[in-house]
């Protein structure tokens, strides 16, 4: 069974603003309320593609209600420790270009930090374990290392999607995928990566501390895979990019439905990247014929 789990889910409340105005009263033409959170969105996905998981982490109040009865909806398991305070509302902002806001999120006691570990801890061996976002500020700066190290214990695979501190605290761990995008990339090696050389170059630095499978998105310009045997790189398919959001997290949910059911490095590459486009040019996440009607733009190619 796949689990994810989101330290620090969200309402995702889409506003699609005409000619913003900054100071000024402006109108809204569109409104969208989603689930959000990296794990989530994740979870969601992987659900539309058929492949069951179940999507663990916190969840708070009305919003965290919220959360909960959307999943409830869509058919997607969960099981969130719930917080004192409501889980954060993350403003997402589409106005020619994308402004996003995200939230704090609420504060989490140590009572329920132990409960999320000790529900990681009854993982088994045949379990896959996507941990993605960002950490809330109450909670142990070095959760992601934590759960690593359950992860590396147990034997339970692990796939990771975040930044900053908590990206760089899992580098040396032997984690079965890290997908960062080459901003994220960049941040983590003090270096800006501007074409899919850079990026195969300090991907593979990421695969010699431990890295299994690494997948660096690069929005428009394509995604490159590293492992220990080669670099693969996809081009994104033409489209008219409606909403980003969840895009970097289809990815990972594409990849992870593709593996687990067989496919090679080169097809999962594929529709991972599929999954993530298809999500950008939607308003929601991406769903399976949106995903396929794709796949044909795409090409996987050796690089050296
Ligand atoms: N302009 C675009 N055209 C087509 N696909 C895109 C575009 N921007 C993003 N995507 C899709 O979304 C995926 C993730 O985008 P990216 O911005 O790299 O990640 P993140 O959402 O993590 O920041 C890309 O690999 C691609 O599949
Ligand atoms: O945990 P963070 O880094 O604040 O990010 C949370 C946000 O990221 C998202 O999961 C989207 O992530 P991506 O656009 O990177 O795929 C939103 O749903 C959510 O609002």
């Amino acid at each position: 069974m796949i689990y994810t789990c989101t330290l620090n889910p969200s309402i995702d409340y889409i506003l699609h603003v005409d000619q913003f105005e900054p100071g000024g009263l402006n109108r809204a033409e569109k409104t969208f309320y989603y689930p959000g959170g990296k794990g989530i969105n994740v979870s969601r996905v992987l659900n539309k593609l058929s492949t069951p998981s179940t999507a663990l982490g916190f969840a708070g109040g009305f919003t965290g209600q919220f959360i909960r009865s959307f999943l409830d909806g869509e058919g997607v398991s969960h099981h969130f420790i719930e917080t004192d305070e409501p889980s954060r509302i993350n403003v997402k902002m589409k106005s020619g270009d994308e402004t996003e806001i995200n939230g704090p999120g609420p504060s989490i006691t140590s009572a329920q930090q132990t409960e999320l570990l000790a529900s990681i801890e009854k993982l088994s061996p045949e379990d896959t374990l996507v941990i993605a976002g960002s950490v809330p500020a109450s909670l142990d700066k070095d959760i992601y290392l934590t759960i690593a190290s359950i992860c590396e214990q147990k034997n339970i695979s692990f796939v990771a999607d975040t930044s900053g501190a908590a990206l760089k605290q899992l580098v040396g761990s032997p984690v079965m995928l890290l997908k960062p995008n080459h901003h994220e990339l960049g941040q983590l090696f003090d270096t800006v990566i501007i074409s899919k050389d850079d990026a195969v170059l300090y991907a593979r630095k990421l695969v010699d501390e431990g890295a299994q499978n690494v997948i660096v998105s690069m929005g428009g310009d394509g995604a490159v895979l590293v492992d220990s045997k080669q670099a693969l790189y996809a081009n994104v398919p033409q489209g008219i990019v409606k909403n980003s959001v969840g895009a970097g997290d289809s990815v990972v949910a594409g990849f992870l439905s593709a593996i687990t059911t067989g496919k090679s490095l080169k097809a999962s590459l594929r529709y991972g990247v599929a999954a993530g486009s298809a999500t950008a040019f939607n308003d929601d996440l991406c769903n399976e014929k949106e995903l396929e009607s794709l796949l044909k733009d795409i090409e996987v190619i050796g690089l050296n």
